[in-house]
This record gives structure tokens, C-alpha cells and sequence, in this order.
């Protein structure tokens, strides 16, 4: 589920292992260069933490982000 905090959409994934995160982070990867928008994230072995503002409107949530964050999740 994503939470929004301080100008920022975030959720947090867990995943069996590395290489599910880092197959799951490539899509993520495809999607946000598709909508040149971009995520703010980290990856620590089987977990990836995403964080989406927009910077071009000063970093706040935009409806650029929901969609992004919409795209993710079908992702799952
Ligand atoms: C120049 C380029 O279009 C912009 O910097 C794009 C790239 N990716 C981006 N990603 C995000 N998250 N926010 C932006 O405002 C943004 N702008």
C-alpha cells in the first residue's frame, strides 16, 4: 500500500530474494524511462523501497506519480 508523507509517495516491497527485487526493479525501470518519470528508491538484497514526487513541480506529488505508482503495482 502506498502512503503519502512529506510531498512523497511511498511503499515498501519484499521479495523471495535479490534477483526477484533487481527483475521487479528493471520493470520499474522500463516503465519510469516510458513515462520519463523517474523514482527516488533503494534496494537492500530482497527489499526495494520507492519513494515518487515530481521534481519538475518542486517535489511534490503530482498525478504523474499516481500513475506511476499505479503502473507499479499491475507490475505484482
Ligand atoms: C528533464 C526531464 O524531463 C525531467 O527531469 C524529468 C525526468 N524524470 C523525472 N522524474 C521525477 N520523479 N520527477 C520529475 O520531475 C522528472 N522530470
Amino acid at each position: 500500500m502506498w502512503t503519502e508523507n512529506n510531498n512523497k509517495l511511498y511503499r515498501k516491497f519484499e521479495f523471495a530474494d535479490f534477483k526477484e527485487a533487481f527483475v521487479f526493479m528493471t520493470s520499474v525501470a522500463e516503465l519510469a524511462e516510458g513515462m520519463n518519470h523517474h523514482p527516488l528508491w533503494t534496494n537492500s538484497y530482497n527489499k526495494v523501497e520507492i519513494w515518487l514526487s515530481t521534481h519538475d513541480a518542486g517535489d511534490v506529488v503530482t498525478e504523474k506519480d499516481r500513475e506511476l505508482a499505479e503502473k507499479i503495482d499491475k507490475l505484482l
